[in-house]
């Protein structure tokens, strides 16, 4: 592929602690009985993964095998314990439940403060402020604040900000399950636009023929680590796989997780992503604004 890489994903790791314990009584208690106060694991483990320019990837997995952390140390809004990770260009993500939107602000005015998170300057969003309102369908609303917005509508003004930013890299995760049948094919025809127009593409959905007609490549994970990188008809078949062992009560990502978390020590090769630990407020991209906008939750 004589494109350049958008992503490099190298080596990176990411490990989340669970405290058991929530109260001194907890503590005393699971004290006496000798069980561990909190348990940490690896939600990424030495995932190494490079996008070009221009592909449409499908990451594909159950629930918690790392699809969502995967984007997020993408997008900038966490950095990896360990590895690194690159990104080229601006990037607009809707990634995090309720990020991105501010609840008390107006659909009006969260136009304007997401679209500067999203790297857009005033001018930028007054000259496409009628097109962001009309895709999004909330004209009506757009003077009452966020917070009394259905999920659909609220995901509906997300998501046009972040389509309207002319990104170079799209992060969605998941938005495609929230808003009614026309809107979401609304959002398709939107994410066919802007992959035609080659920007990148990482998308994580519930709806496995919609990524297999829409992506050209599939990014399987199981367990933190990426199991598969290729055919995204075969990275669909090995979901449904997992789904199905899922289902009968196997955990199909029991083998694939373990302990681990060394630096990779090999080159960076673009610029690094920075954490900010605010979901929504992220910049990540080496050359331009990398925020996470707000996304759905689901069965995958
Ligand atoms: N902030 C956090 N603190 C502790 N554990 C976390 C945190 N974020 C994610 N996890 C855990 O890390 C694992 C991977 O989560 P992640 O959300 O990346 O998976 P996923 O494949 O996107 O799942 P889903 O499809 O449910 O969104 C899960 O076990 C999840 O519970």
């Amino acid at each position: 592929m004589n494109a350049l890489p958008s992503i490099v994903v190298d080596s990176a790791s990411k490990r989340f602690t669970i405290r058991h314990a929530r109260s001194i009584k907890d503590m005393t208690v699971r004290a006496v009985r000798r069980q561990s106060l909190s348990e940490s694991f690896n939600a990424l483990d030495e995932v190494d993964l490079t996008i070009h320019q221009g592909e449409t990837v499908a990451l594909m997995g159950v629930n918690g095998s790392g699809k969502s952390t995967l984007l997020k140390l993408i997008s900038g809004v966490l950095s990896p314990d360990s590895g690194s990770v690159r990104v080229r260009g601006r990037i607009a993500g809707l990634i995090d439940v309720g990020a991105g939107l501010h609840p008390e602000l107006t659909g009006r005015e969260n136009v304007f403060l997401n679209g500067a998170i999203l790297g857009m300057d005033e001018a930028e969003i007054r000259r496409k402020f009628d097109a962001i309102v009309e895709f999004s369908g909330v004209e009506r609303f757009l003077d009452s604040q966020v917070k009394f917005y259905s999920s659909g509508m609220f995901m509906r003004l997300a998501f046009s900000i972040a389509a309207h930013t002319e990104p170079d890299i799209f992060l969605i995760d998941e938005v495609l399950a929230v808003g009614d049948p026309p809107f979401r094919e609304k959002c398709l025809a939107r994410i066919r636009q802007l992959r035609d127009e080659g920007r990148t593409m990482v998308i994580v959905a519930h709806d496995i023929q919609m990524l297999i007609k829409l992506c050209d490549r599939g990014v399987m994970m199981r367990g933190g680590r990426k199991i598969f990188d290729g055919d995204v008809a075969e990275a669909g078949a090995m979901w449904k796989e997992d789904r199905q062992a899922r289902r009968q009560g196997k955990d199909p990502g029991k083998d694939s997780r373990k302990e681990s978390g060394k630096d990779s020590g090999k080159e960076p090769v673009l610029g690094p992503a920075k954490e900010t630990g605010a979901a929504g407020e992220s910049s990540a991209a080496s050359e331009g604004a990398a925020p996470a906008s707000s996304g759905g939750t689901g069965e995958r």
